[in-house]
């Protein structure tokens, strides 16, 4: 899934589309101004960032199920975006902490005591907390536990000599994700490519913002302190609490990232014609479909995520039919000009927002997560009216989980016929994105600032 819910983050924002994670920014990284607040910030916040990581990396609902625990909601609003803040800088470079340790100790440490030394070297490295918390913290829950507490001494050395190097050695792109991914990477994307895509995991994503309409993406620009990314696409640079930038209670924006916006922004105007968007949480692209003029119904199986459908069309002043069911089994014998399968997938795209899906996702999640997009896909072809449009789209990077699938589809459904997008159509999206065969994909480094990694295709159903 390409949005998680619970995620830790300064001033929970209340309905966005997609749960921006908390920056590293938000919590004054060396680049910022710093008005000493980290000083504050003690030892609770930073093992709770050690919990989120741990848990990130033993299953794929790890951070988020850690970050909704009871232990974490117990911490102070600032307490938490620290912690978020800090546990995602370490996933986001994992590789590359793990190779510095690697060559500063002879024996790999336990993972206890790495789990230290990378909370200490993300805040020495990457954010803007004075060296000396950094290193004191650190060496304090060293001494906390058994396992841990003989290291210390080695902890601090550590971090100390880091210190007076300066810097953190320059990081091989290929250290920055699991080799296995790495791998795949290569074999499906070429070298440079697999380079391009690890890159972004060291630059800290922007929030990108969809609009109801371009005139007030154009009159907001300044407020927002962002740039057209898109037709009704915004790229804002501020940072922390979205309930406090401009128009938010107005209804006027959501947050979406901009490939996450590019399956919808491919249909004309809507007006007058009905869609369907099954996987609808927690509802990006509904709120696009509406806002392109579609009578839209959303469907999704999570009852749960379906409430951030509820709350997003609330504030955003849309509304649409909602149901929670299985959509591969649900009962609807209507057919719709628009159906959108914004399939459940190994998120594998998502790493620049989400640095946990690197690290907890196994292969064999993806052959899982293929079967089910499948499913959905054969089960939603007969809701396309015959000249209607059927959009599937995943935020992974697996082949499995797009072109393949695609190419199976089609095989199967010799009704449907694939839409070929090309660049020369579409100027707002990099011409790399697009494939010779029609549909997209979009990698994570192909646009300045990094974008979410997706695949699209955008199918006909043959005419009555
Ligand atoms: C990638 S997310 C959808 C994101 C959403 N389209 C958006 O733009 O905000 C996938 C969604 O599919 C839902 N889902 C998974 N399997 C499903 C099924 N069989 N039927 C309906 N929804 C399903 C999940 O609960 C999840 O909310």
């Amino acid at each position: 899934m390409s949005q998680n819910s619970g995620r830790p983050s300064g001033k929970p924002p209340r309905a966005p589309a997609a749960k921006p994670r908390p920056s590293a920014r938000q919590s004054r990284p060396k680049t910022d101004a710093s008005d000493g607040m980290e000083s504050d910030i003690g030892i609770a916040a930073r093992v709770a960032a050690i919990t989120l990581v741990e848990a990130a990396l033993e299953k794929r609902s790890g951070f988020d199920e850690a970050a909704a625990s009871a232990d974490f909601l117990k911490l102070s609003e600032t307490e938490r975006a620290f912690a978020g803040a800090l546990a995602l800088l370490v996933l986001r470079r994992l590789g590359q902490l793990d190779h510095v340790i690697h060559k500063k100790t002879q024996k790999m440490p336990p993972e206890a005591v790495r789990q230290l030394l990378r909370i200490g070297m993300a805040q020495i490295f990457f954010m803007q907390v004075p060296d000396f918390a950094a290193v004191s913290t650190t060496v304090k829950i060293a001494e906390r536990e058994n396992k841990t507490r003989p290291f210390k001494g080695l902890i601090n050395a550590i971090l100390r000599g880091l210190i007076r190097d300066g810097k953190l050695s320059d990081v091989n792109p290929k250290r920055l994700v699991p080799d296995w991914l790495w791998q795949r990477w290569v074999q499906t994307y070429g070298e440079e490519n697999a380079a391009g895509m690890a890159s972004v995991l060291t630059e800290e994503p922007a929030t990108d913002l969809s609009f109801r309409n371009p005139t007030d993406r154009d009159g907001l620009a300044e407020a927002l302190q962002g740039e057209a990314v898109g037709p009704v696409n915004l790229r804002s640079s501020l940072r922390g609490d979205l309930r406090q930038w401009a128009d938010y209670d107005a209804g006027k924006w959501w947050v979406q990232d901009i490939a996450a916006a590019t399956p919808v922004n491919l249909l004309g105007d809507l007006n007058g014609k009905t869609a369907l968007d099954v996987c609808a949480a927690p509802g990006g692209k509904t709120l696009q479909l509406i806002a392109k003029g579609a009578q839209t119904v959303a469907i999704d199986r999570s009852k749960n995520r379906l409430k951030r459908v509820e709350d997003n069309l609330k504030r955003i002043g849309m509304s649409a039919e909602i149901h929670n069911a299985d959509a591969s089994t649900f009962d609807d014998p209507r057919a719709f000009d628009v159906v959108l399968v914004d399939a459940p997938c190994s998120a594998t795209g998502t790493y620049r927002r989400q640095p946990d899906v690197l690290w907890a996702t196994r292969p064999a999640d993806v052959a899982k997560l293929a079967d089910v997009q499948h499913r959905l896909l054969d089960a939603l072809a007969p809701r396309v009216k015959p000249g209607g449009d059927f959009l599937y789209c995943t935020c992974s990077l697996e082949r499995e989980e797009g072109e393949t699938q695609i190419l199976a589809f089609l095989r199967r459904n010799k009704d449907f016929t694939l839409v070929k997008h090309t660049a020369d159509q579409h100027p707002d999206i990099p011409a790399a994105s697009f494939a010779p065969e029609g549909w997209l994909r979009l990698l994570p480094h192909q646009r300045k600032g990094g974008q979410d990694g997706f695949f699209v295709a955008h199918l006909k159903r043959n005419p009555a």
